[in-house]
């Protein structure tokens, strides 16, 4: 199956998913964030904010800032690699292109991912060797060849979005980990 082919399923299963268990489970990642196994507090993590049927809530957004991790979000500039911004509350949020909602403060430029511990990175699905499958638009796939050795690069979705096999291109970067609501955090080997 194609990669197109696959968004366009996984997609329409993840708008089948009713609001109130997308709620329950962005209260389960939340939980996992700050349970201490996954963040540790002074740690930096780039995450985003939830557009659509992604997995996550801007409360876990929250959740991370008073846990006591440093939040950076991306911000979407031309069709290259992700400038990012920190995150200084829900308030801060500006609409950006694609209905997304961004950070309004100084940009700190493409580089900025580097002092990143982890990266959460949306995904639509990720295969047993941390394969993931994005919307395609090769933004993350751009940005995240710029961070340091040893940051966690974590694809987040939901359980039943990890499979055995998706196509992958030489491009794609592989994920270090993937987090669901209810499995938590697992590395690949
Ligand atoms: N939350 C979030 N932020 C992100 C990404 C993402 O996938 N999710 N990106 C990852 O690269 C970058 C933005 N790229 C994007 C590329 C395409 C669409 C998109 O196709 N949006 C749909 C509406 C959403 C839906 O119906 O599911 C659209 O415009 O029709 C969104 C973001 C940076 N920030
Ligand atoms: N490192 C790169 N350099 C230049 N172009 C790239 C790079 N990575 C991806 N692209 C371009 O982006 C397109 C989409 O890539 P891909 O299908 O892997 O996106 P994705 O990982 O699913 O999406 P995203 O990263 O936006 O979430 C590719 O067809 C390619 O043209």
């Amino acid at each position: 199956m194609t990669k197109w082919r696959w968004r366009k399923e996984l997609l329409s299963e993840r708008r089948r998913v009713p609001a109130s268990v997308r709620f329950e489970e962005a209260i389960s990642l939340s939980g996992h964030l700050t349970s201490g196994r996954v963040v540790r507090p002074g740690q930096t993590v780039c995450a985003f904010v939830p557009i659509a049927s992604e997995p996550g809530s801007v409360q876990m957004l929250d959740d991370l800032h008073d846990f006591g991790a440093r939040v950076l979000l991306p911000v979407v500039i031309g069709r290259g690699a992700l400038e990012w911004g920190w995150y200084a509350g829900k308030d801060s949020l500006v609409p950006g292109p694609y209905g997304l909602r961004e950070p309004n403060g100084e940009l700190l430029g493409v580089t900025a991912l580097r002092i990143a511990d982890m990266v959460l990175v949306p995904a639509l699905a990720v295969d047993r060797n941390g394969i993931r499958l994005g919307r395609g638009a090769g933004h993350y796939d751009q940005s995240l060849p710029l961070a340091s050795n040893g940051t966690e690069l974590v694809a987040v979705v939901r359980d039943q979005e990890i499979f055995e096999a998706l196509p992958s291109e030489p491009h794609d970067v592989r994920m270090s980990a993937v987090l669901t609501p209810n499995r938590g955090l697992l590395r690949f080997v």
